[in-house]
């Protein structure tokens, strides 16, 4: 079954059409890499999906529920979370304090529960902390808890991008390209993170540059050029494929 699906999705803006009716299906419970050269609308159509930029005609279902047009907010409760390729950090604020944050849509404490520091209060903050070191763990960041995320390395703090969007507890995950300027062994820790999080259920979309990464963890691949899906199999059948190849090497 499709976690999520897309039909006839198109997304222009002015003249540009960054995708151009695409019926794409993220089947549940497994890694789906987007590929395509840059410019081929891969950002723009997790942007869509998750309410970052309205839809321009066509729909999106989320467990067959439409979703299309819906706000950003209301669709991450829903569970849909996302990692942007630039990353977004609070850097005022400690490693586990930025996973925290994240978990804000869960606490149930009102504003004089938390003023006056109530034990339901203290709960709930004790469990989220929990919550918090436990995905901090999960990403390899648990011994990085009370530092500064500020002058980590990109590949921590890029590790911290995911923790965050893991503290919304999706059921679907978009990383948006999450091995980039990664050095080889920190790419290693988000591969296997990656395929810990499909062993726990979660299903992610993968936009990524790096063919190795796609070919060790993806599932299904779909291919993406000038917004139109040009191919979609296993790895190994579209790395043949001639559309697939000339769209890379850019022949006319
Ligand atoms: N906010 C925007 N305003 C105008 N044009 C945009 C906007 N976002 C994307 N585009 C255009 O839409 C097209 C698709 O861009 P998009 O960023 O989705 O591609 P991509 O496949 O993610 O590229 P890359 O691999 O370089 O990140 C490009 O022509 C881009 O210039």
């Amino acid at each position: 079954m499709d976690i999520l699906r897309t039909e006839n999705m198109t997304k222009s803006f002015g003249g540009v059409v960054a995708n151009n009716n695409l019926s794409i299906g993220i089947p549940e419970g497994k890694i789906t890499a987007l590929i395509g050269p840059n410019g081929s609308g891969k950002t723009t159509f997790i942007n869509v999906v998750t309410g970052v930029h309205p839809i321009t005609s066509g729909k999106v279902y989320f467990k067959d529920r439409d979703i299309s047009g819906l706000d950003v907010n209301v669709i991450s409760r829903m569970g849909i979370a996302r990692t942007f390729q630039k990353i977004r950090l609070f850097e005022n604020l400690s490693v586990i304090e930025n996973v925290l944050v994240a978990r804000k849509p869960f606490y149930k404490s009102g504003p004089i529960s938390v003023v006056l520091n109530t034990p339901k209060f203290k709960r709930e903050e004790r469990d989220n902390r929990e919550k918090a070191l436990e995905l901090l763990k999960l990403v390899g960041l648990e011994d990085k808890a009370y530092d500064s995320p500020t002058g980590m390395a990109y590949g921590l703090r890029r590790c911290l991008e995911i923790a965050r969007a893991l503290a919304l507890e999706p059921q679907l995950l978009f990383l948006d390209e999450p091995a980039a300027g990664m050095t080889r062994d920190e790419f290693k820790v988000i591969m296997d993170l990656i395929i810990i999080l499909k062993e726990r259920g979660i299903t992610t979309l993968l936009v990524e540059h790096t063919m190795d990464f796609i070919k060790a963890v993806a599932d299904w691949v779909y291919v993406l050029n000038f917004g139109q899906v040009i191919a979609q199999g296993k790895f190994e059948e579209i790395e043949r494929d001639p559309l697939v190849l000339k769209a890379y090497l850019g022949e006319e």
